[in-house]
């Protein structure tokens, strides 16, 4: 690593990064890779939370504007994107027609047939004053900034056309479906957009088995379909091991055939995983290759030969692939192919040869005309996957889900296991380790009833529906690891048919309960607040051009100055007095959290290397369930049921001495008063008072206006960054579990033939008890560091971001700014305008 790179950390107050730069080989180029956002989630996992901090610095422009890297970040891409981007921008702000508008008839069939263009044309009503709002502020930013652009680039200048490109309205919200196959997901994410044919579902052989992303089409008023594929050297590295596999099973067959020893003193186990593994390659290759990977599974290579792949091209090339239609029934049956798994070949579908879903990452379906723009269903099959790079792809979208939806069938809803196994499984990720707002849990099928004559049943499917919330509540009560995480508050039961809401048969559209989904949804799509902050955003922006544009006298601004930055160090203040109490009682939970984890890890492990049957009766089968736990890292994930996590396991009493203190300083929903005791919302200069006392020097009171939302969009992008950190913060307890557990399962992994069973125990207990000293104490540190890091970072970013903007709005001498004054008048009235929609909402 060059001194450059050490230079300019030091230079930005965080020389105690360079190690970790060192550590991870990062150097200049990452460093300018880092300051300009690209790449950087490629490197996170490397980097942990720093980078993210990293990532929010430039975001937050605590570095020098005259670095190399700022002068990078200023390149024509940047620039014109702003310049140039109203009009692109303007097509995403104006929603679609609402779904109740479009689609007249319930069945959602009218308007397929039909040519969308024409149907649309009917339909689309007119923006909304939001959205017109929006698309106005947008224009005159564009054109401001071009302005700018235009002039000499000068320090403030430079300030003010990043401070335009950093506004924009980034609202996505992520709602997880899970549930086991079957259990009506697909069914239901259609009824809710009113799609009838969209998703495939409904065959006993066929399952859906890649994840699947549904979203508003913003871009055009075609459904379209985005796949994307692993990369070609995942998909080898599989057949590698597969075949592999394949081979060690044939010889193993031909050995015992010969008369040859079969008993491999494996306890008859290894079969078991064997079978398991052995019918989930089988799945997978004859997806793909019919039968003929049979003749060919002696040598992957064979099975990459061009001819398998020739109707995907782009699997080899550009990854990606999109697929487009008029109907949502056409583009549903082009890509069903590369999401459903098709064990049977259902009737229908036989002209279908390959099924491609073992090579796909994960499909985004795009829906036109929906006014769900900031909204993205995601349709979730099982527990994540055995595939890394899906299985990757799966913690991330489940981290960042806002809602999640589980779903089952409403018979036996709250006594199934599945459901709640799931939950369970998902709760470290949503909870303390994710962003999950609400959770949902919908009983499907509502309609479905038996016992009931025809006169009865709409009675009975009510009564049905009733009970069923009554004990999914009283079950909820009954979970503790999943209340840990999360509070009553948040969960709620939906009973819904979306059978019947798409036929209007039987049951009325409200006794479905669809559309209270619906309306759910469509709060969750609201942008009203970052439509304001946007415009209040912009209104900061010209406030400050034109006070600078008109000021005056240097006295009023020495006298400001002064008490702004005497508010900032009592801000400040306040804010490290928090931090420090944080820190102190994250600490005092995890010591109490290593000295649990220590005297019981050995037993956890026990508990789980010798599992009983209730009555005491050994289990069996385990021998497969451990080998397949110590070859995939500590982690096996079941076609069916929950996901065993051995690292969760050892890890568990320190989550749990920590989960509360963690819930109360990163709480969930958006009502509680925010992170760190509410420090950071509350954190203010205390401007609107300055406002009022120099209300009238015009030219103090506008750069006090701006200062006003810097300080209002600094908190919002801090919060933001808080919200990622401190789910990495929260997993690095586990991770460091199972980064010290690696080497065990490594060794475990290789055991073979007698005393495989045994061999894996005896090493995997050494481990444990070899390391339990320092493992958690070493997990404890490493959260702690976390911690301090991201608490340091925040300190940094408050005092530089607000020193920053109070230097360049009351310190600066700069008079060539151009003229906003008509502009600010507009801006300023479309930002008390919709503080009234917001009273009036
Ligand atoms: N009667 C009735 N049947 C339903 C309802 N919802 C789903 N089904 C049926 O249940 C079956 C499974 O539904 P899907 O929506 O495919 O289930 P899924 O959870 O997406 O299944 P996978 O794709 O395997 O993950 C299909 O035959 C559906 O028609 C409902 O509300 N009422």
């Amino acid at each position: 690593m060059d001194d450059f790179v050490c230079n300019k950390l030091t230079e930005w107050g965080l020389s105690e990064w360079i190690g970790s730069f060192k550590e991870h080989g990062i150097g200049k180029e990452s460093l300018y890779c880092l300051t300009r956002n690209e790449d950087i989630d490629k490197l996170i996992p490397k980097m942990g939370p720093k980078l993210i901090f990293m990532k929010r610095l430039k975001l937050l422009q605590v570095r020098p504007s005259t670095s190399a890297a700022a002068k990078r970040n200023l390149d024509p891409e940047g620039e014109s994107s702003v310049g140039q981007s109203p009009t692109k921008h303007q097509h995403k702000a104006i929603p679609g027609p609402s779904p109740a508008k479009r689609k007249l008839d319930p069945e959602g069939e009218s308007s397929e047939g039909q040519s969308p263009t024409k149907h649309q044309h009917k339909a689309i009503p007119g923006p909304s004053p939001e959205a017109t709002i929006l698309f106005d502020v947008k224009t005159i930013m564009g054109h401001v900034h071009e302005r700018l652009r235009k002039q000499q680039p000068t320090k403030l200048n430079n300030f003010l056309k990043n401070k335009i490109r950093e506004l924009k309205i980034d609202k996505k919200e992520l709602v997880g479906v899970f549930g086991k196959t079957g259990a009506g997901k697909s069914s239901l994410i259609n009824a809710v957009l009113r799609e009838k044919h969209l998703l495939p579902s409904g065959s006993v052989s066929a399952c859906t088995s890649v994840m699947i992303k549904v979203e508003a089409n913003m871009d055009n008023s075609k459904y379209e379909a985005d796949i994307e594929f692993i990369t070609v050297e995942e998909w080898r590295n599989e057949l590698w091991s597969m075949c592999q596999f394949l081979w060690n099973a044939d010889q193993k067959k031909h050995a015992a055939a010969d008369g040859g020893d079969d008993d491999d003193g494996s306890d008859g186990d290894d079969d078991d995983f064997d079978d398991v593994e052995h019918r989930d390659i089988e799945e997978k290759l004859s997806a793909l290759y019919g039968e003929e990977w049979k003749q060919k599974k002696t040598s992957h290579e064979d099975l990459m030969d061009n001819k398998y792949f020739r109707e995907i091209p782009e699997f080899f090339f550009s990854r990606k692939k999109t697929l487009t239609a008029q109907t949502a029934k056409e583009l549903s049956a082009q890509f069903i192919k590369y999401t459903r798994s098709d064990s049977k070949q259902e009737e229908g579908r036989k002209e279908i040869k390959r099924w491609y879903w073992p090579l796909v990452k994960s499909v985004t379906v795009k829906v036109p005309n929906n006014d769900l723009q900031h909204v993205t269903l995601v349709d979730l099959p099982g527990n994540g996957d055995r595939n890394k790079s899906r299985d990757e792809m799966w913690k991330e979208i489940v981290t960042k889900c806002s809602t999640v939806w589980i779903v089952t069938d409403i018979n036996r809803a709250a006594s199934e296991k599945e459901p709640w196994e799931i939950l369970k499984g998902a709760a470290s990720f949503i909870g303390n380790g994710g962003q999950c707002q609400y959770i949902h849990f919908i009983c499907t099928k509502s309609d479905c009833i038996e016992e009931a004559d025809d006169n009865d049943i709409y009675a009975q499917i009510l009564k049905r529906n009733r009970r069923a919330k009554e004990a999914v509540n009283a079950e909820f009560n009954k979970q503790k690891h999943i209340k840990k995480h999360f509070s009553e508050d948040t969960f709620e039961v939906f009973t819904v048919s979306s059978k019947r809401f798409l036929q209007r048969k039987c049951l009325q559209p409200e006794d479905t309960e669809i559309p209270k989904l619906q309306r759910f949804l469509k709060n969750l799509n609201d942008s009203h607040s970052e439509t304001v902050n946007y415009v209040s955003g912009a209104h900061g922006i010209l406030s400050l051009i034109q006070g600078a544009s008109c000021r005056d006298g240097a006295n009023k601004n020495t006298a400001v100055c002064a008490e702004l930055e005497h508010n900032l160090n009592h801000q400040i203040c306040k804010v490290k007095t928090v931090m420090a109490e944080t820190y102190k009682a994250f600490q005092i939970c995890l010591d109490a959290g290593v000295e649990r984890s220590r005297s019981s890890c050995e037993k956890e492990l026990s508990s789980f290397l010798y599992p009983r049957k209730k009555g005491g009766k050994k289990r069996c089968g385990f021998h497969g369930t451990l080998k397949c736990v110590v070859k995939y890292g500590g982690i096996h994930k079941p076609k069916k049921g929950a996901a065993i996590n051995l690292n969760m396991k050892l890890s568990s009493h320190l989550t749990d001495s920590i989960d509360e203190e963690f819930r109360r300083t990163f709480p969930q929903t958006k009502e509680k008063c925010g992170a760190f005791k509410g420090v950071i919302n509350s954190f203010s200069l205390n401007t609107e008072r300055l406002i009022d006392k120099y209300k009238t020097h015009k030219d103090v009171k506008l750069q006090l206006v701006f200062l006003k939302t810097e300080e209002d969009m600094m908190k919002i992008k801090l919060n933001q960054m808080i919200r990622e950190c401190k789910k990495l913060i929260y997993s690095s307890l586990t991770e460091t579990v199972e980064k010290t557990m690696q080497t065990s399962y490594e060794r475990a992994a290789v055991f073979k033939g007698k005393d495989t069973l045994k061999n894996m125990r005896n090493t995997l207990e050494q481990h444990v008890h070899d390391s339990k000293d320092t493992m958690f104490k070493q997990a404890k540190n490493n959260m702690l560091k976390n911690l301090n890091d991201l608490q340091k970072f925040i300190l940094l970013a408050l005092k530089n971001t607000m020193m920053e903007s109070i230097e360049l709005s009351l310190k600066t001498d700069e008079h060539s700014i151009p003229d906003v004054s008509e502009e600010l008048v507009r801006v300023e009235k479309y930002y008390y305008d919709l503080q009234q929609m917001k009273s009036s909402h």
